[in-house]
């Protein structure tokens, strides 16, 4: 799934291995294709409850593929709606019980409200996360799931406690849109070092000169202060 700009991670993290002297290859899958047998790193977005609900067959048929490759440590960004169905089920307001592949140990439950807007949440691996929430569904976090975040403007995965997204093992998944891998550098560069060193057992990158990393640096930072300035 894709939306409010997710494919965007996948060009952040293809141009950041390509400076880092990658090749990066990206297959896209769609329900019914073949799962490529040699993956280094699974990313999916968002989507509307209509297209979770088309997704769900297929997703369960590979559920027991991406549950290994998630506990062999393979790293993996779910947003949103995708985030949704890598927990226990998204039960949607119409009363839908889509169930979930069970990666995370979270449920969803659809609520009367969308939760609409920029979101700044802090963690404690990735510093400040930027990003624009939009969706229906407030997720709980059971004892087995740590949260990514902690919200301090915004709603994330519910309106009761203050928790943004999840994390498991090398899976990062996140309510946040935007999409969040332009301003938040750091969850993609720990992507990247996972799927590098678990292929390779070292990332060992191209130096980029001086001028150029300044240049990029001030570009995600550009990025960063615009979405802070913003308000909900
Ligand atoms: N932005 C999204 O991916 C929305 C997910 C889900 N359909 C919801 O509304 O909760």
């Amino acid at each position: 799934m894709n939306i409010y700009g997710d494919w965007g991670n996948v060009l952040v993290l293809k141009q950041r291995l390509k400076w880092q002297g990658y090749n990066p290859v990206v297959t896209e899958y769609n329900p019914g294709d073949e799962f490529p047998s040699d993956v280094d790193l699974i990313v999916g977005g968002g989507g509307q409850d209509s297209g979770q609900v088309v997704i769900q067959q297929d997703l369960q048929a590979l559920a027991p593929t991406l549950r290994a490759l998630a506990d062999d440590d393979l790293p993996m960004l779910a947003i949103c709606g995708l985030y949704q169905l890598f927990g226990r089920f998204f039960k949607t307001h119409d009363g839908v019980l889509i169930p979930g592949i069970g990666v995370l140990d979270i449920e969803t439950h659809g609520g009367p409200d969308r939760l609409i807007g920029n979101v700044l949440s802090v963690s404690s691996e990735f510093g400040e996360i930027h990003g624009y929430e939009n969706h229906s569904g407030q997720t709980f976090l059971g004892p087995d799931a740590q949260p990514l975040a902690h919200v301090r403007k915004g709603e994330g995965n519910n309106s009761k406690d203050d928790t943004e997204g999840a994390r498991y093992r090398n899976v990062v998944a996140s309510y946040l849109h935007g999409s969040l891998l332009p301003k938040n550098p750091a969850i993609a560069d720990f992507l990247i070092e996972k799927a590098v060193t678990r292929r390779y057992g070292s990332l060992d990158p191209d130096p980029l000169p001086d001028a150029d990393l300044a240049g990029l640096a001030r570009l995600s930072e550009l990025a960063r202060k615009h979405a802070s300035d913003r308000p909900r």
